[in-house]
């Protein structure tokens, strides 16, 4: 009898109930499978628990203050899951073996979302294959050079000269005075500096401006600068899509397809930062086109010190090595590298830098005691040999660093089975690195949560343990633009503290900071005025 009313039971149900129990038993098969294999998963760690189709995506708002409560939690080894399980090592004697610099490694192989994002295999931050990186890396390293090292430092000058016309304009202006050097303003630095390094990004990377600082300073002074609107409005736009690109890639990193494809919410924000991408690589393709043409028709542009010029005429440079010259699809991933691995990093420990020296008075002093010593008058510039000699300088830079790392995080993947912070991990296992968390960790550091840039002057100075502090990263990975942020840092910083007193407009609120893959200062409130 039972066997009967089933089938009858059958016979009665419609397409729709087939679907429901289609689609139901789908569900739970996944489900089931998601956590047989989370249950299953060799060296069960601590973690969040992970839920099936966003894994602990929900938990993983602001990056720095994730990593931070986990390492509280459940210690410097734990795991969490995303597209895939990771492993998240704080400890820096666990990362060393992930960062030896005979050793190529991967970041998130195979990622689906990075594939759709068209940014697989391209350039060099997601490229994953070995060689193709290597081809790359010799162009961008190429590209970076001594002769592009003067010329930046030409133009990282005259952009912030600009910056400052505009500081001075919108003081005087509050002030009421005219010619006169007694003015005080009170601005966001942090405006200030992520549009200074976006328009100096787009010089060395491509020889043209994006205006960007010209746009900020019209959001902010009734005296506009004559610029066509449309091509203030093309800055402003610009670097608003190299953020929500950045965001994207989280989102693609981290939603698996089906959700991204199917779930109506998730598929209408994916839509968007695909658009945004065809905008970005749709800009890139036509600055390439308009400078080959230019190549073509004035050869003498060929000396151009930009990436962009450097990496069209690199061909032939290295034809004869049996280098293929690069697709457009490779030069434009490269462009779009140098912005997103350039430009944000820049001005936010540049900001980092700014709000510590505002809390630490004495440090400031002994800043501009050397600052006073090698760049005697206040229109002086410097040099890179007087850049070296900025010791106490640097020293700031590395510790500010060290306490905020623009990037606090970096990703990992093993190709072979390895021994790592005491486990054996098959191959194919993959790691977030938490740098934030090594860099204070109280294994390597005394006081390890004090600004203290003497740190670095005294005997820690080249005794310093590599796995402790890594704002670079490491290994063969390590930032190949580290010597341009480097010295864009020293010389805004010289010529800034030269030139200006400067101060927390909020002495006692807390730094305005938001991390997704790098440490966004969101607002720096500060009061300038000329150092007389
Ligand atoms: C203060 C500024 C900067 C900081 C804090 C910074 C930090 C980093 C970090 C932590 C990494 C990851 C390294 C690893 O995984 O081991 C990295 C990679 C990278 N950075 Fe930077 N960076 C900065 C400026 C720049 C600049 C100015 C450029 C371009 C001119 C650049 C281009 C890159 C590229 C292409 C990679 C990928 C390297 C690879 O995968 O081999 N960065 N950066």
């Amino acid at each position: 009898m039972p066997v009967q009313n089933l089938i009858e039971s059958i016979k009665s149900t419609t397409t729709t109930d087939l679907f429901i129990l289609f689609t139901a038993t789908c569900i739970a098969t996944y489900v089931f499978n998601f956590y047989y294999k989370y249950f299953t998963r060799p060296n069960p760690l601590p973690g969040p628990f992970p839920l099936p189709f966003i894994g602990n995506s929900h938990n993983y708002r602001d990056v720095k203050k994730f990593y931070e409560e986990c390492q509280q939690k459940y210690g410097d080894i734990c795991e969490l899951m995303l597209d895939r399980r990771y492993i998240i090592l704080s400890r820096p004697e666990d990362i060393r073996k992930l960062f030896t610099p005979t050793q190529f490694f991967q970041r998130i192989p195979d990622s689906p979302g990075i594939i759709e994002l068209g940014m697989y295999n391209h350039a060099i931050i997601f490229n994953e294959n070995y060689e193709s990186w290597n081809y790359n890396k010799r162009f961008f390293t190429e590209a970076l050079s001594t002769r592009f090292i003067d010329a930046s430092m030409i133009s990282i000058n005259q952009i912030y000269e600009e910056m400052c016309g505009y500081w001075q304009s919108l003081g005087r202006h509050s002030a009421s005075m005219n010619n006169n050097n007694n003015w005080t303003l009170e601005t966001d630095f942090s405006g200030w500096f992520h549009t200074f390094s976006n328009d100096v990004t787009s010089v060395l990377a491509t020889g043209t401006r994006t205006h960007a600082i010209t746009s900020f300073y019209n959001t902010l002074s009734i005296n506009k600068v004559e610029l066509s609107n449309a091509l203030i409005q093309d800055g402003t736009d610009f670097c608003k899509a190299l953020v929500k690109f950045l965001e994207g890639f989280l989102f693609f990193t981290f939603f698996s397809p089906f959700v991204r494809h199917y779930v109506p919410i998730f598929k209408s924000k994916s839509d968007s930062y695909l658009k945004n991408r065809d905008y970005l690589f749709n800009k890139f393709d036509n600055m390439i086109k308009q400078r080959r043409t230019e190549i073509e028709e004035k050869p003498e542009t060929r000396t151009k010190t930009d990436m962009l010029t450097s990496l069209i005429t690199a061909h032939t440079v290295v034809e004869g090595e049996n280098f293929k010259p690069m697709s457009d699809a490779n030069i434009r991933m490269n462009l779009l590298e140098m912005f997103i691995g350039g430009s944000d990093t820049t001005a936010d420990t540049f900001c980092f830098i700014v709000y510590f020296l505002c809390k630490h008075p004495d440090v400031k002093e002994k800043m501009l005691a050397e600052i006073d010593s090698i760049v005697p008058t206040f229109s002086d510039k410097l040099s890179y040999n007087d850049l070296k000699r900025l010791k106490y300088c640097d020293a700031i830079i590395k510790e500010a660093s060290r306490l905020i790392p623009a990037v606090p995080f970096a990703f990992r993947h093993i190709m072979t089975e390895c021994k790592i912070a005491g486990y054996q991990w098959p191959a194919g296992t993959s790691f977030h690195i938490n740098f934030a968390g090594g860099h204070i960790h109280p294994v390597s550091w005394d006081n390890p949560k004090t600004f203290n840039p003497d740190r670095w002057l005294s005997n820690y100075n080249g005794n310093i343990d590599k796995a402790a502090w890594m704002p670079w990263g490491g290994g063969k990975r390590i930032c190949p633009g580290k010597n341009l942020a480097i010295i864009e840092l020293l010389l805004v910083m010289s010529s800034l503290y030269k030139n200006y007193n400067v101060e927390l407009v909020n002495e006692h609120g807390p730094l305005k900071i938001h991390t997704q893959i790098i440490a966004i200062c969101t607002e720096l409130k500060v009061r300038i005025s000329p150092r007389i």
